[in-house]
């Protein structure tokens, strides 16, 4: 079986998260407020403010393994089918990294057809944030690297918190490889062109400070008001009556969504056969192994 297909029936059918009842949170929350988690994600719903609160649990880095997208993918699903929920915060469980992006096991070492089952997915979590009726917000506790980043950047806004040491960006020209079109894409829709570009070659991280001088992220708090703020800023866009800002968001952002659609099988064709070339396969083993070096 497809490991979406088994994570989805592992989660479906005696999940906490099953149907739209989440279980009555055991602490914190407003009243009424609910609580489930499945392995890698924990949520937290405040039915009477329309918000939930979908918390990064996949240690020791919040990577997006094949795991991760799978599980993310069907908790976002569950919400947006969950009426009481018109807005979703994205953060990570504990502060410090709020994803360190696509996990790099999973595109070093294996096959095509993993390969390929895993772009799919990082393609369906982008396609399922970005067309989202959600307002989305993202709450950055934590670094917030290539992967982590274009996360946040399908989010509505962004609040990052005030720590020099987190630092966001599309870095991935520092790893030997780039951001496909529709990472791309994503972040010029957020910065615009030029600094898009001079971003992308460079595969630079932004500080805190530099990410909102540019327009990276809307807000940088101190970091033990993150969350709250970020609740504070969706009570703003859940005042706007839904209909009205879907369209809005819809008619912003289709012609970027309707790329992908339409180039999708080709964009897994090119991401599959870059990354099997040998010299690829080699700039990431080695980076890998300069990740760990640091423990060992
Ligand atoms: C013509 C051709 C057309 C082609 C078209 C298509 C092209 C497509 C090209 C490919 C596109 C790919 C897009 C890629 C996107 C990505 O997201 S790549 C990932 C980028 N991420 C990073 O660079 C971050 C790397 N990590 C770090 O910098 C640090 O780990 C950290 C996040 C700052 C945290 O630091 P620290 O707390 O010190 O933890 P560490 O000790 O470094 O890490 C702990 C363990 O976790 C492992 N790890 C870290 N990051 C990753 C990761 N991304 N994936 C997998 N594993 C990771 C790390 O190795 C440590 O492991 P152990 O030592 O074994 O414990």
């Amino acid at each position: 079986m497809a490991l979406v297909a088994r994570v989805r029936a592992l989660l479906l059918p005696g999940s906490r998260l099953r149907g739209a009842t989440l279980g009555r949170a055991a602490n914190g929350g407003g009243a009424g407020a609910r609580r489930a988690l499945s392995h890698r994600v924990l949520v937290e719903a405040d039915p009477a403010a329309g918000v939930a609160v979908v918390k990064f649990r996949n240690p020791p880095v919040n990577s997006l393994s094949l795991e991760m997208l799978t599980e993310l993918g069907i908790c976002l699903e569950k919400l947006e089918n969950d009426k009481t929920v018109r807005g979703i915060v994205l953060t990570a469980d504990r502060p410090g990294i709020f994803s360190a992006g696509l996990d790099l096991t999973e595109m070093c070492g294996r096959n095509p057809a993993h390969y390929a089952e895993f772009w799919k997915a990082v393609q369906e979590l982008w396609l399922r944030l970005y067309q989202s009726n959600m307002a989305l917000g993202a709450a950055i506790n934590g670094t917030c690297p290539a992967g982590g980043c274009l996360l946040s950047l399908t989010c509505d806004y962004r609040i990052l918190a005030d720590n020099p040491k987190y630092t966001i960006g599309l870095n991935e020209t520092q790893l030997g490889i780039f951001a496909p079109f529709w990472f791309k894409d994503t972040m010029v829709n957020t910065i615009g062109h030029r600094a898009t570009e001079r971003a992308l070659q460079l595969g630079l991280l932004f500080t805190p400070a530099e990410a909102l001088q540019v327009g990276l992220v809307d807000q940088v708090v101190p970091e033990d008001q993150v969350q709250s703020t970020a609740l504070s800023v969706m009570s703003q866009w859940l005042a706007i009556p839904d209909h009205a800002r879907q369209l809005t968001k819809t008619m912003m952002r289709k012609a970027t969504v309707d790329q992908l659609l339409k180039h999708r099988e080709a964009d897994i064709q090119n991401f599959v056969s870059f990354i099997s070339r040998d010299s690829i396969q080699k700039v990431l083993q080695v980076y890998l192994q300069k990740l760990r070096k640091k423990n060992h």
